[in-house]
Formats: structure tokens, sequence, C-alpha cells
């Protein structure tokens, strides 16, 4: 067992190719990343096949191989090494040198020797020196056939039989085997860990059932590289087989969705993946923002035009108006704050949870001292709420009712970025004689800046990482609650 596992192992595949994609370094690429590692390839062998079968086989020069596997070895730290199809005794031989020039942590060997097709990938003259490259593996992982050439003994007809015959080999090379059942016939089609542990031979099973489908070209090329790349991660070989052979059934089931060739058909690598995690991408809390800016540049505009708040910049905005729309102010802090506690109430982790909470307190203290020096509180209980005030109400309550936190942050988002945003511009009309000065000045309050940006930082980044549907609902509350600031302040002129 290793003494770290690594989170995303880097894997190589010394292998065959598959143009079809299905089977050879093709598969083992795709597996290695499907099973969350990082995925390289050597190629011993360039084949000429497909689902159907395999045409010819060319191995390049066998040095030229050796070029590739130093060119890896000298750069990157090898994880773990997966050996597919090696075609013929040099080969084996190369890679046999190699592995004991670099020694890799851990190498699994996939003994290919015949194609499911029946087609044979490794020459019968190399099949010892593959004998002799079986002790520098950690783990060997023979189909039935592949076994019995190992055992050099007829091929195992029953699962008992291949059970023991792996027992024999793993004893006898000293090596740990995982026997497939893949060539047995039958409904169930387990597999087997065999290992010595303590002089003694010990079998793991892994049972299973078999899938009615014939996508199984490349399956054991698969197989492997899970194995690899996992047994990387978790430094454990029997949990390393049991979850890559529930990776493996999965993606057989899925194989034929992807209707590739007319033959044996290739597994879905990633049909686990796309279908619990999906292959949308995901913006940047940055973007989130700078998106969501855009998306009400038109409202801004519009609120910046308003009579209401150019009037109030020059000062020349009629009083009654004024402490009329602060009036609403109040109504509509009392209840705004009644929402970030229930922000609060639904936030994932306690500093959201305080931060909104202290949200809902500091909008209460604002309605506080607006009845000291604007509105006296006996005034309040003439002033009944406006339809603006009423309507962004019921949209913020509304979406408070439905109770999801992520379109909640953004709904309630409004009232501190545009609010923040124009009490910045209109802080700068301020002088000391400017009839509502003590006004303009509160705008310049660093707390609530300061808090903006917080409340922007949570709603974006849930945005981030939320699901598109999720994404646009909060883009959508966050439009509609500017809408109702435009209103809001639209409102102590029109409705009054
Ligand atoms: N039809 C199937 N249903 C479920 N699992 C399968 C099926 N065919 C193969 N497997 C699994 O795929 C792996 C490789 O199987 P096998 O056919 O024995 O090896 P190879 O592909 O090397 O010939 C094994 O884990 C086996 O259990
Ligand atoms: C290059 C190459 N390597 C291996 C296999 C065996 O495939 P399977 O995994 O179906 O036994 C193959 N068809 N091609």
């Amino acid at each position: 067992m290793r003494d770290e596992a690594r989170p995303v192992p880097r894997v190589l595949s010394i292998a065959g190719t598959d143009p079809s994609g299905g089977a050879g370094i093709q598969a083992d690429l795709k597996s290695i990343a499907a099973n969350g590692g990082y995925g390289m390839a050597a190629v011993t062998a360039l084949v000429a096949q497909n689902t159907r079968g395999v045409r010819s086989v060319h191995v390049p020069p066998v040095p030229f191989l050796v070029e590739q596997l130093d060119a890896v070895s000298d750069d990157v730290e090898i994880d773990a090494v997966k050996i597919g199809m090696l075609a013929t005794a040099d080969i084996v031989r190369a890679v046999r040198e190699w592995l004991e020039r670099v020694n890799p942590p851990v190498v699994v060997l996939d003994p290919v020797m015949v194609a499911t097709s029946g087609d044979r990938l490794l020459d019968p003259d190399a099949e010892d020196e593959l004998r002799a490259l079986a002790p520098l593996a950690d783990l060997v992982t023979p189909n039935i056939p592949e076994l019995a050439i190992l055992a050099e003994a007829p091929a195992a007809t029953t699962w008992s039989g291949a059970v023991t015959q792996a027992r024999e080999v793993a004893a006898r090379y000293g090596t740990r085997l995982l026997v497939k059942g893949g060539h047995l016939a039958g409904a169930s089609l387990p597999d087997a860990l065999v290992e010595a542990v303590d002089g003694t031979i010990e079998v793991t099973e892994f049972p299973g059932i078999r899938v009615e489908t014939t996508n199984t070209h490349g399956t054991g090329c698969s197989l492997s590289s899970a194995l690899a790349t996992r047994f990387a991660r978790s430094g454990d070989w029997a949990r390393a087989a049991a979850e890559s052979k529930e990776w493996l059934v999965e993606s057989i089931r899925h194989g034929a969705e992807l209707a590739v060739g007319a033959g044996h058909g290739p597994v879905s690598h990633f049909a686990g993946l796309w279908e619990r995690g999906g292959i949308a991408t995901r913006p940047e809390p940055e973007a989130v923002e700078s998106g969501w800016w855009a998306h009400i540049e038109d409202i801004r505009a519009d609120i910046d035009e308003l009579a209401f708040v150019r009037q109030l910049a020059e000062g020349t905005l009629d009083r009654t108006a004024f402490v009329w729309y602060l009036a609403q102010d109040a109504l509509y802090l009392r209840d705004y704050a009644r929402v970030l506690a229930r922000a609060s109430s639904l936030a994932p982790t306690a500093e959201e949870q305080a931060f909104w909470a202290a949200g809902a307190r500091d909008a209460i203290a604002v309605e506080l001292q607006l009845h000291e020096r604007w509105v006296p509180s006996a005034t309040m209980d003439d002033i009944t709420p406006s339809a603006a005030t009423t309507a962004y109400l019921n949209h913020l309550l509304a979406v408070s009712a439905r109770g999801d936190y992520r379109i909640l942050t953004a709904a309630v988002l409004p009232c501190y970025w545009i609010y923040a945003d124009v009490g910045a511009r209109l802080r700068q009309f301020s002088h000391p004689e400017h009839p509502y000065r003590d006004w303009l000045d509160s705008y310049a309050d660093e707390s609530f800046a300061a808090a903006t940006r917080r409340a922007i930082q949570i709603a974006t980044r849930a945005a981030a990482t939320a699901e598109e549907r999720t994404r646009r609902a909060m883009r959508d509350a966050l439009r509609a609650s500017a809408a109702h600031e435009h209103a809001f302040f639209a409102a102590p002129l029109a409705e009054r």
C-alpha cells in the first residue's frame, strides 16, 4: 500500500491503439479520466481496427517506444502504469527494462493476447516474455483464456475452476491477480481478487450480473485502467476493484446509446458523469457579477434619470415628497429586515447566517433612525404602504416563502447594490448648505459599502456553483427587485 494516495493520480497507459476509440489507449485515456486520474499514453502498436475486428497491426521501431516512455518518465512523476497490448517479444522486453529502470509505484498489467473479436494482439513467441513480466506487476488482470496461458494449462470452464487456476498463478508468479469471469456463459459475472496475504492465497470475490449487450469492446482495457487509477487514489486494491467494477457495469449499460459501430460496440466511459454532473460549464463569481450588473443596466439608467433622484441631488426636491419617501422606506425596512432574517435562517454556513442576521438588525436600526431624524413615529400611523412599497415587499416575501436560499440572496441584493451605487453618486452633491445633507452623507457609511460587497460575493458565489436553472432564477429575481427599486424611487413624485 502506498504511503500517500493522490487526489488526481498521473496514470500512464502503455498500449496499442484503436482508432474507433473503444479499446486500447483510447479507452484507457477515457477510463483514467472517468475514474478521476490524469491520463498519459505511450503507443506500443498501431492497430487498424474497429468494433468488428482487427484489420492489421503496425509496430513502430522499439527504440521509439522507449523514447516515448523516457519522454514521460524524465518529466512527469508517474503514480501508476497500466500496461495493455505489447504485440511482440521485443516490446515486452523493452517495457520490462524501462519498468526496472524507472520503478513506478503501481503497475497494473492487462495481459492482452487476443481481442474480443478473436484476433491475436500478442505474438505467440512473446508469451514467455509476458510470463517473465508478470512478477513485476502489482496486479495482473487476465480474462479466462489469458489466465490459462499464464498457467500454461487448459482454459477453465467454470468459475471455481478459474479461481483455482488463479490461485496457482498468483502463487507461481508471486503476484496479485484480478481474474475476470466475462468469458464464461451465464447470468452471473463475477470477478475475483486473488493475492498472497501472510503466505496464504486469499480470494475476494466481486459478484456481478451480466448485462445483456454486445457493447463489450474494450471492457478489459477500461477495467485495468480504472483499477490503476482508483488504486493510486485510495491505496486499497479491494476498494479499487469494487468501485471499478461498479463504474464499468454502469458504463457497459450505457454503451449502446453511443451507437458506435456495427460489431461489439464500446462502453460509455462518461455515462455516469454525464448523468450526474452534466456537461454544462460554470461561470466564475466575477463573471456572474458583471453579467448581472449589465443585465440591470437599463433599469439603473432609468433610476438615474428619475426626477426624484435628480431633485434630491440638486436639493430642489419638495420636502413633503422627501418625508413621504422616507416614511415608505421605514415601512419597507421593517419587512425587508424580516426577509433578511429568513435568509439568515436558510444560510448554509454560520458566517452567512451571522451576516444576514446583522443585515436584519441594521435594517431595523436604520428604520429607528429615520423616526428620530425625519419621520416621527406618530406620523407613521397615518402612512399606508404605497403601491410600489407593497409590490416590492410582496415580491421579496414571496421569494422568501418559497425558501430557496440562493434565489433569496439574489432578490435582496438590489437593495444593497443599487442603493450603494446611487448613494455613491448622490454623495458627491452634498455641501454644507444642502437641505438633505445629513441624508446624502449617510451614504458615505463604510460598513454599508462592506456589507454590499459581502452580499454580492455571497449571491454570486452561490450562482457560480448552482445549476443553470437556479442561476437563471437568481438573475430573474435580481432583475425583478431592481425594477421594484426603480418604482420605489419613482413613487414619491408619481404616486403621492
Ligand atoms: N456483459 C457484461 N456485463 C457486465 N459486466 C461485463 C460484461 N462483459 C464484461 N464485463 C466485465 O468487464 C470486465 C472485463 O471482462 P472480460 O470480458 O472477462 O475481459 P476482457 O475484456 O479482457 O476479455 C470484467 O470486469 C467483467 O466482469
Ligand atoms: C489496442 C488494443 N488493445 C486491447 C484490445 C482488447 O480489447 P478488450 O478490452 O475488449 O479485450 C484491443 N481490441 N485493442
